[in-house]
């Protein structure tokens, strides 16, 4: 099965630690169709890619955690199958030999409400929140931001997030169904109900982390499901406030890197202050027999992404200071 993309280890020197990563496995037990584009999703050998995923990381034996960056369910699973569903993928993650830090994405919300969901992926946020950090060294810290805290889905129909968010759809996007982008130009094609946005405490919240890696000299990478930066991802499935949060995080330079999910094909960029975006490719979208999963070596000055088959390696390099 899928070999892993190599990259030559210039300095070859050992990592300081690594970690795995998997995104968009949305498996349900379903026939394989195509999306509303024609992109063609293999629902039940998504499962078979994240067991493989699992093996190899634990062959590995070296992985200090996993990321998983979201929609590990398809909203096409039938709602009485939601939670054995969820529970099913949930456990195989469980079958990793180390920890899972997990995000929430659209697809999960489509099939349980964030307070059912939130205690099966142990995402820690108090009322529903699903944004978190966590250090796996004093070195690094990893800043898990939830990208549908603004949303029409997911909270209950009249949480103040959920009236927020359709206010703002309904300013932002003029077509009666809120997932069509029909006549949105550029960027406003990202104003659409399966994306979200980062709201007003998260990005208080997330001002206060920054701070604080900032005076410990711990470099930062920022996960969502949601892509943050245009370069990286189709307009389609950029966060809704992704400059908003991006401008907040350039005032900073303890941020090096933010990894995402969502934009299934995947992308990579450097934005102008030469943070690496990199979003994964879906494990949905791998026919069988092909795999899209790989693990990031960490040093002081890059984070190496060696991915297996559909997910492409990528070397990601920055200047080793936090706090210049
Ligand atoms: N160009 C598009 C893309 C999507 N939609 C709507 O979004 C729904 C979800 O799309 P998937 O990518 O998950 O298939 C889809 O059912 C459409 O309602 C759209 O209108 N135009
Ligand atoms: O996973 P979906 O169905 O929400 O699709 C998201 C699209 O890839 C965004 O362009």
């Amino acid at each position: 099965m899928g070999s892993a993309n190599n990259l030559v280890n210039a300095q070859g020197k050992e990592p300081l630690f690594s970690f795995s990563v998997i995104s968009d496995v949305q498996y349900a037990d379903i026939p394989d169709r195509r999306s509303f584009i024609g992109v063609p999703r293999f629902y039940r050998h998504s499962i078979l890619v994240l067991q493989r995923a699992v093996q190899q990381w634990n062959d590995h034996k070296r992985h200090k955690f996993a990321l998983n960056f979201g929609d590990i369910v398809d909203g096409l699973c039938p709602k009485d199958q939601s939670l054995g569903t969820v529970r099913k993928v949930v456990e195989e993650f469980e079958k990793f030999n180390g920890p899972t830090y997990h995000m929430i994405g659209n697809h999960c919300l489509y099939n349980l409400p964030r307070d059912t969901l939130l205690p099966i992926l142990k995402i820690p946020g108090p009322d529903g929140r699903a944004y978190y950090d966590f250090s796996p060294t004093s070195e690094f810290r990893f800043v898990i931001l939830d990208g549908y805290d603004i949303s029409a889905i997911g909270w209950p129909q009249d949480h103040p997030n959920t009236l927020e968010a359709l206010k703002f759809l309904q300013q932002k996007n003029p077509n009666i169904e809120k997932n069509s982008p029909a006549g949105l130009v550029g960027l406003e094609r990202r104003f659409l109900k399966f994306n979200g946005g980062v709201g007003k405490e998260q990005l208080e919240w997330l001002d206060g982390i920054l701070q604080e890696a900032t005076k410990m000299k711990q470099k930062v990478v920022i996960c969502c499901h949601l892509p943050l930066d245009p370069g990286a991802t189709s307009q389609e499935a950029l966060l809704w406030n992704y400059d908003e949060v991006m401008n907040l995080i350039h005032t900073y330079n303890c941020v090096k890197v933010c990894l995402a999910g969502h934009d299934h094909e995947g992308g990579h960029t450097i934005d102008s202050h030469g943070i690496h975006h990199r979003v994964l490719e879906a494990a949905l979208e791998c026919p069988p027999g092909t795999d899209a999963f790989g693990y990031v070596d960490v040093y002081n000055d890059r984070l190496s992404l060696i991915g297996t088959d559909r997910m492409e390696s990528t070397d990601m390099c920055f200047s080793p200071q936090a706090d210049l």
